[in-house]
């Protein structure tokens, strides 16, 4: 049995500022730090072997303060964001003296990024809704098959979360590995809604908290064995 732990990043700049944030890149707040050392505290008789983060600096942030701030998260081991070496960005990173059993590697997805809002990226969500309505903000903001305008629905998100956690996750948890994967609201409840065997008409009700680590337990079959929220 493996276990998969998901949380969405502690709360951001414009969680705070009640925006829609999507695809920009804001970092947490105050708030959103103390709630990722909480999580790490929380996360304390947990160890992870690899673990995976969105591009946005929300979840990498959140990912290090998990990592750093645990007691026993990393099992001693030093952890290393993994970039791509085959980046021009990156080229030659990766060449240093050490051996990599003895990290915690740190994968970089934008698979895993927010579901991109669209033109409602920067508005204040109570002020659109005195616009549009509770309503069609509310169905822009939780239904599966609706876009915002310009951007991604649920359904849109589902279609890059879902292979990359099959392909590189899941992989991971059926040869045993204990697997961190730290996002976002979105992105994560298309992953949860999938793990928890979620409709279409039970996924509008699914909210997942700033900084509130969700563990799974995940046989070597992939399947979901038993759910704790840390709370
Ligand atoms: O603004 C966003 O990108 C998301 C997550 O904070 O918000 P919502 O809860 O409206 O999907």
């Amino acid at each position: 049995m493996a276990q998969l732990i998901l949380i969405r990043h502690g709360q951001s700049t414009w969680n705070a500022a009640n925006r829609f944030t999507g695809w920009v890149d804001v970092p947490l707040d105050r708030v959103g730090r103390r709630e990722a050392i909480a999580a790490a505290s929380k996360l304390g008789e947990y160890v992870v072997d690899v673990a995976f983060t969105s591009l946005l600096v929300r979840a990498i942030e959140t990912t290090a303060i998990c990592l750093t701030e645990s007691e026993g998260l990393c099992g001693g081991k030093s952890p290393v964001f993994k970039h791509d070496a085959d980046d021009p960005q990156w080229h030659g990173w990766d060449k240093y003296e050490g051996h990599r059993d003895e990290e915690i590697p740190i994968f970089l997805a934008q698979a895993l990024d927010e579901r991109y809002y669209g033109d409602l990226q920067g508005y204040n969500k109570a002020k659109m809704a005195e616009k549009v309505g509770e309503e069609q903000v509310h169905r822009w903001r939780r239904s599966f098959a609706t876009r915002p305008p310009g951007g991604e629905s649920l359904e849109d998100t589902a279609r890059r979360t879902l292979p990359f956690f099959r392909d590189r996750i899941l992989t991971h948890l059926r040869e045993g590995d204990n697997v961190l994967v730290s996002a976002h609201g979105n992105s994560l409840r298309s992953i949860v809604m999938e793990l928890d065997d979620l409709d279409t008409e039970q996924v509008p009700g699914l909210e997942l908290k700033t900084g509130v680590p969700l563990v799974y337990e995940i046989d070597n079959t992939g399947k979901v064995a038993g759910k704790t929220v840390l709370n």
